[in-house]
């Protein structure tokens, strides 16, 4: 007799519509839809996202299987319709597809832009920003008046990586302050959008045209070129002076015609590779920085802790020094446990299954969309004790780190396309928050108590506090 071997069915999918399949099912925050539906149909699911095929993984082992076991099976991405025109036809390393171009760009990148030789070498721009920062928020206090500290951080962060990228802060550029902010906020809400397009691949486009999303979109483009040309003019006049910057490097690339996989070095590389450094390292790390400073508001024995911490750290000094942080073990306990609840990219960068493989038994097809729900991850009651309660002690007798190998903790995701920024990222928040908590006392404004603290998300593929956290600053040894 002839028998067929049973095949083991695909992974378990909740029930959709025709057509939309399960899109109406992802919400406002889809991390916490996808979450919640995890609960019911396990930790690896199916789901289909208008025409796409996708897959969600919501365990650390589940993510483990996909980012390390099977990672050459799925470290593609998708060519999404909010990346392509950001990242001029995905010639960036983000949004790239699994190729010899993206390999020797990241390599090149890894190499030049994101060691740690080039973080150690922009430490006296951040010392710079970071006294900056201190003078200002002393002045607020001083007037006893409230911070937002949202704000703040991303100031930081952001004439960082302009000082870094650029050699300039972009005060001075075609964009003042305001439009700086709005502009990356604005590209980061394409890049992480779930655009009719992507989903409906016949005509799924008149829908963003309608919607209006489509003119923003290129009105962002058109913003974000007109920045990258003034500062390629800027640099080409040459009178720039200082040390050599991310643009000096990208423009030495391309006169040196590098070849990366299939061609030559372009304009339009050098801006691909731009546009991740900006919107790669400012929101990610500022955002982290926030919701620190919202946790340990809300839990006055950690906070107390962290600070005691850092003051004996800095003792008769002005300030913490990137050298001091390496000490801070409490500190980095406090960042794990902010990353645990809130990792700024919840949902990693979407990959492209590329060959099929297997997660717990089931079969995942080629071409699928495969999202890890390290926020989900981060809440697994399987895996964290009390997963809701804000506790950093949780790291002490764990060995468990933030860099990719513990698949419990995933705030730069892991495998082949692990954050690469991951060092400059790291060093950002843990030096801005180090001195932030060494140099003020922080209370709440007038009327407020710990439970107005609200901890409600802002949709994106960064996610990030929705209101701004605001709060008094008391400079220390003066109250
Ligand atoms: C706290 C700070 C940061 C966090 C939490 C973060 C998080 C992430 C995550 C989750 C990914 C996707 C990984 C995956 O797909 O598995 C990613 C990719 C990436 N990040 Fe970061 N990031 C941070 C800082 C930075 C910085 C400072 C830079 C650059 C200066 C940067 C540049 C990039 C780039 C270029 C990629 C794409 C890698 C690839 O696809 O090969 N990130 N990041």
């Amino acid at each position: 007799a002839f028998r067929r071997k049973k095949q083991k069915p695909g992974p378990p999918s909740p029930p959709g519509f025709p057509i939309i399949g399960n899109l109406h099912q992802l919400g406002e925050l889809p991390h916490q839809s996808l979450w919640t539906l995890s609960k019911k149909y396990g930790p690896v699911m199916f789901l289909k996202l208008g025409r796409v095929p996708t897959v969600v993984v919501s365990s650390s082992e589940t993510a483990k299987q996909a980012l390390k076991i099977h990672d050459l099976h799925c470290c593609s991405r998708p060519s999404l319709v909010g990346p392509r025109d950001l990242s001029y036809n995905y010639l960036d390393i983000a949004f790239a597809p699994f190729d010899d171009y993206w390999k020797e760009l990241r390599k090149i990148c890894v190499q030049e832009l994101f060691s740690a030789k080039r973080v150690h070498s922009i430490q006296p721009i951040k010392d710079e920003e970071v006294k900056k920062l201190i003078e200002s928020v002393a002045e607020s206090a001083s007037q006893r008046s409230p911070v937002n500290l949202s704000q703040k951080f991303q100031g930081l962060t952001a004439s960082v990586i302009c000082k870094a990228a650029f050699g300039l802060s972009f005060q001075g550029t075609v964009l003042n302050n305001d439009r700086f902010h709005k502009l990356v906020h604005e590209a980061f809400l394409f890049l992480g959008s779930f655009c009719a397009s992507d989903f409906f691949p016949n005509g799924g486009w008149i829908i963003d045209w309608l919607t209006g999303l489509q003119g923003r979109r290129e009105k962002s483009v058109r913003d974000l070129d007109a920045f990258y040309e003034q500062m390629f003019d800027l640099h080409k006049q040459g009178n720039k002076g200082g040390v050599e910057d991310f643009v000096d490097l990208l423009l030495r690339l391309e006169k040196e015609e590098t070849v990366l996989g299939y061609g030559k070095l372009t304009r339009n590389h050098c801006k691909a590779i731009l546009m991740n450094v900006l919107l790669g390292a400012i929101s990610t790390s500022a955002i982290t920085m926030t919701w620190a400073m919202a946790e340990l508001m809300r839990n006055p024995r950690a906070m107390k802790k962290v600070q005691s911490e850092v003051r004996n750290q800095m003792g008769n000094k002005s300030m913490i020094t990137f050298d001091d942080t390496d000490q801070l073990n409490y500190l980095k306990m406090v960042t794990k446990e902010t990353w645990r609840l809130h990792p700024p990219v919840p949902l990693l960068v979407p990959r492209e299954v590329m060959s099929e493989f297997e997660i717990n038994g089931y079969k995942i097809q080629p071409k699928t969309l495969l999202y890890v729900n390290t926020w989900a991850i981060g809440r697994d009651p399987d895996t964290w004790k009390d997963p809701e309660v804000f506790l950093p002690e949780r790291f002490m007798d764990n060995n468990i780190d933030a860099k990719g190998q513990n698949f419990e903790l995933l705030p730069f995701g892991s495998g082949r396309r692990i954050c690469p920024g991951m060092y400059m990222g790291t060093t950002m928040v843990e030096f801005g928050l180090a001195n932030m908590l060494s140099q003020f006392d922080w209370k709440l404004p007038e009327g407020m108590v710990v439970e107005d603290i609200d901890m409600e998300e802002s949709p994106g593929l960064t996610v990030g506090k929705k209101k701004e956290l605001l709060l008094v600053p008391v400079k220390y040894g003066e109250n």
